[in-house]
């Protein structure tokens, strides 16, 4: 087995799933023994940098508030990169760009900093799981408003049964797990 293989049996080993939660109906992907386990965390972030390298070169790893934070702050130091952090709305002070979406489970909205990204500045998205595809798309079209480049989405997990890749158009999309 190679070493990616094996670092990706460890964490897919790590996810649990949880059966109606937070809602009846949802299978919930908790990722939290993946970030408890101390060769697991390290296994997942190289697993993201191993799939990150097609989209190379970019500037910045940006991560969708909270669970997108925790993998790709610890991707964008261990590939040389700056972190973007696109917040949770209410976050912020002013100039924000702002966008509300539906995900698997309720509703929310994002927010990034105006001025934060240079114009052209190439980006790569990451969130620790794929589902409908809505924050994924909500944090790709702040982004850009925010004046990047896009260069690709990188996740942990994608849940293929829910097509998320349908709501990011011609944008390239890699996961570690499915
Ligand atoms: O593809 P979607 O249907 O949009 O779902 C995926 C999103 O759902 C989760 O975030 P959540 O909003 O639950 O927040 P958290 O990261 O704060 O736990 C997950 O971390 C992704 O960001
Ligand atoms: N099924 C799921 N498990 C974990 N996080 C999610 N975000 C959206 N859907 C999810």
């Amino acid at each position: 087995m190679s070493g990616y293989d094996a670092d990706r049996a460890l964490v897919r080993s790590l996810v649990r799933e949880v059966a109606d939660f937070p809602a009846p109906g949802v299978m919930f992907r908790d990722v939290a023994g993946v970030l408890a386990d101390t060769g697991g965390f390290a296994a997942a972030v190289r697993c993201l940098a191993e799939v990150s390298a097609a989209f190379e070169p970019f500037d910045h790893v940006a991560g969708m508030e909270a669970r997108g934070f925790m993998f790709a702050a610890p991707l964008a130091v261990h590939l040389g990169t700056g972190f973007l952090p696109v917040r949770k709305a209410g976050k912020l002070p002013p100039p924000v760009h702002h966008a509300s979406y539906q995900l698997e489970y309720g509703t929310a909205a994002l927010e990034i900093r105006d001025g934060v990204v240079e114009p052209g500045a190439r980006v790569l998205v990451l969130d620790d799981i794929l589902a409908t595809g809505g924050t994924a798309s909500a944090g790709v079209d702040l982004l850009q408003r925010a004046g990047a480049e896009v260069v690709g989405l990188v996740f942990l997990m994608e849940l293929p049964e829910l097509d998320g890749r349908a709501r990011l158009g011609d944008h390239r999309v890699e996961s570690v797990l499915d």
